[in-house]
Order: structure tokens, then C-alpha cells, then sequence
């Protein structure tokens, strides 16, 4: 275990499972955190009881290294490093209550797998756009990791990526323990973007299972959606190299944050999007399965943000054309599925 100093000002803005596992990582660390939880009540709970009442209920936390508050500009104001982990569609209505300086020195690191709806912009474009954050001070935390492993200490991987490697290094180190070890690189868009199009193929996936495809089907399946994922990244970097006017930038698609992220969220049973997917194969309708799930399954919105970020990219994507059909035009998954069976090599 890594003691890291007090010194070390870092804040986590979120309480679903992901924030408390990572709240869990970095106080096993022996760092102090500053948290950010929306409600009250599990504020309470927590400085009573030692966990989140309702994510990772197993979670107990040393209560001496936690400061907690409702606050979000109080806990921004406190840190040095922001770490994001509420779900994309949730982010702007919390850093709304934040003035546009209130991120000036500061590092950010996305932990969030989404893109901001509505405007579909990458993460690190709205925190620039909105509070001037310089892509160096961006980082992001990607997979393939699942919360409720950490919870129960299995040995994990996180990928931290920033424009500097040796920056994204020194945010890792505070991450990496004995349960956990860390992966860094600089491809802070590729590891963003293929994030969140795996939750939509994981939801395809969760579909195939409800409507009683099997394990054959599947390994097609998400190797298919891995092609996808690759067209559209290749597709993306051309664009934007025309752009800037520089060669595209290379991504590692053989490495964890692309092919194992893919692979975890389509087969694992912890997997949000799956589960989700899963419902939605068997014949519940998208308001049913939020419900019941109680969680958030971040392809949903990606989906529909993939859909529209893909008007001007236009590569050809039918798996995630057909996950959008099934969840906002109300295609029946039997339907989108037997018209995808046929294109698949
Ligand atoms: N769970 C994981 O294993 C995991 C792993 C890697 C990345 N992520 C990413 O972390 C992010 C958070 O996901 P999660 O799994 O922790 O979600 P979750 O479903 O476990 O928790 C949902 C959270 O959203 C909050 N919430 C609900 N309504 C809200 C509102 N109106 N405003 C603000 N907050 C609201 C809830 O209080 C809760 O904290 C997502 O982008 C997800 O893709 C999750
Ligand atoms: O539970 P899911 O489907 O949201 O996936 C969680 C993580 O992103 C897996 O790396």
C-alpha cells in the first residue's frame, strides 16, 4: 500500500458505485479525499455507519479521510484534482453550480464513460469550452474495471490517459495499490470515445441475450462491434487531422481500454449496460428497465449521442444504428437483430 501525503488535495464529485470505488481505491492509499455526495442523507449515513447506503454497501471507509459535503463549489474549492464520476447525463446540472473560474489551476480527471448530451461533446470539450480547462489539466480513467470488483478487492486494471505522459503517470500512482494497478498513455480522446461507444455495444449484447441468441452469436457479435468501433475511430481521426491540418493520431485497439473495456461490459453479469440490454430483449420497454435496474446504464444516452455525432462523421456503424432504433425509435430488437444476423463476416 502506497501512503500518500495529506497534502495531496483531491476531490471526488459523485456517490453512485463508481465514486465509491474509487473513493475506496485512493482512501486504501491512505489518501485523504474531499467528496462530493448530492444527498444529505448518505452524507449522514456515511459519517454514521462508514459506507454508502446505497452503492457498494460492503465498502467500509476509514471516516478520518473523508470530508464530505453536498457542496459541490466547497468541495472544487478545497482540491487541487477533480475527479468526475457522476453519469454523463447528470454532469452538467452539477458543474452548473459552478462559476466559470472555479476550475483555474486546478486538474480534472474524468472517470465518467459518456459524452455530454445534447451538444455530444467529449468531456474534456465542455469542461474547455465551459470553464476554459487547458487540455493539460485533462486526464481520464478508463477500463476495463468494474466497481463491484473493486469492492471486493479482485485484481484490476485502470488506464489513466492526458496529453502528457509523465503528468497522467503522477495522477495514476495515486490510484495504484495492491488490488489495483495502473496502465498510462496519451490517447486521451481514442480512450474516451471507444468508452462509450462499448456501453452501447454492451447493450446490444445485454438484447442479444434477452432475446436468447447464444454464445456463438455473441463472440461474433462484439467482434463485430469491435470493427465497428475501429471504422468510426479511423473514420473521427481523419476528420479531425484534416482539420488541425496533422496526421491522424494512432490508437492501440489491441490494448485494455479498447478491446478488454469491450469485452468486460459485453459478458461480465456486473455490467450495467448489459443488464439494461437484457431487459430490452426481453420485451420491457426503456421506462420499465430504468426502473428496475436503479442504476444508470450510460449507453442509453450514448446511443442517441453516438447517432447524431456520427451525421458528421459517417462511418458506417450498424450495430449501434440498430441499439439506437431499439431504444428511440422503437424498433423491435427481433426485428434489429435479424437485419444485423445477415451483414456480420
Ligand atoms: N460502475 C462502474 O463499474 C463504472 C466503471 C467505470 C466507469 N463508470 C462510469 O462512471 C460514471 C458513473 O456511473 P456509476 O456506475 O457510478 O453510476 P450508478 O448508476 O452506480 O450511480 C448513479 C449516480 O447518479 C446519481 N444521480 C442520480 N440522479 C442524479 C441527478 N439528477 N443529478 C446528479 N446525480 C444523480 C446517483 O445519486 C448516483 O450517485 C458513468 O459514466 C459510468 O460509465 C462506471
Ligand atoms: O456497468 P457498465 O456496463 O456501465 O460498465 C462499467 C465499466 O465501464 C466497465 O469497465
Amino acid at each position: 500500500m502506497s501512503i500518500v501525503s495529506k497534502e495531496n488535495r483531491i476531490g471526488i464529485i459523485g456517490s453512485g458505485s463508481w465514486a465509491t470505488a474509487l473513493a475506496k481505491i485512493l482512501t486504501d492509499n491512505g489518501q485523504h479525499i474531499h467528496w462530493w455526495i448530492r444527498n444529505e442523507e448518505t452524507i449522514r449515513h456515511m459519517q454514521q455507519r462508514h459506507h454508502n447506503k446505497h452503492y457498494l454497501t460492503s465498502v467500509y471507509f476509514d471516516t478520518s479521510l473523508l470530508s464530505l459535503s453536498s457542496d459541490v463549489n466547497a468541495v472544487v474549492a478545497a482540491c487541487d484534482e477533480i475527479v468526475l464520476a457522476v453519469p454523463s447525463a447528470f454532469l452538467t446540472d452539477v458543474l452548473d453550480q459552478l462559476p466559470s473560474s472555479a476550475l483555474e489551476g486546478k486538474k480534472v480527471i474524468s472517470a465518467i464513460k459518456g459524452l455530454v448530451p445534447g451538444n455530444n461533446q467529449l468531456i474534456n470539450e465542455y469542461l474547455e469550452e465551459r470553464f476554459q480547462l487547458p487540455p493539460a489539466h485533462y486526464f481520464t480513467i478508463t477500463g476495463p474495471c468494474h466497481a463491484e470488483e473493486v469492492a471486493n478487492e479482485k485484481l484490476s486494471y485502470l488506464t489513466f490517459s492526458g496529453v502528457h505522459q509523465e503528468a497522467a503517470q503522477a495522477i495514476a500512482d495515486k490510484f495504484t495499490g495492491s488490488y489495483l494497478q495502473t496502465i498510462v498513455n496519451t490517447d486521451m480522446i481514442g480512450v474516451q470515445l471507444a468508452a462509450v461507444m462499448k456501453n452501447i455495444y454492451a447493450l446490444g449484447a445485454g438484447i442479444a441475450h434477452g432475446l436468447e441468441y447464444g454464445d456463438n452469436f455473441l463472440s461474433v457479435y462484439i467482434t463485430n462491434c469491435f470493427r465497428e468501433m475501429q471504422a468510426f475511430l479511423e473514420q473521427y481521426e481523419a476528420q479531425k487531422a484534416e482539420q488541425r491540418g496533422s496526421e491522424p493520431m494512432v490508437h492501440n485497439y489491441s490494448a485494455s481500454a479498447y478491446l478488454g473495456d469491450l469485452l468486460v461490459t459485453c459478458y461480465s453479469l456486473h455490467s450495467r449496460n448489459r443488464t439494461f440490454g437484457n431487459m430490452i430483449g426481453k420485451g420491457y420497454s426503456v421506462k420499465a428497465a430504468q426502473l428496475e435496474l436503479n442504476m444508470i446504464a450510460e449507453g442509453y444516452y450514448a446511443s442517441k449521442c453516438m447517432y447524431e455525432m456520427n451525421k458528421q462523421i459517417g462511418a458506417v456503424m450498424p450495430v449501434a444504428q440498430a441499439v439506437y432504433a431499439i431504444l428511440w425509435q422503437q424498433v423491435h430488437p427481433s426485428e434489429a437483430f435479424l437485419s444485423l444476423e445477415k451483414g456480420f463476416i
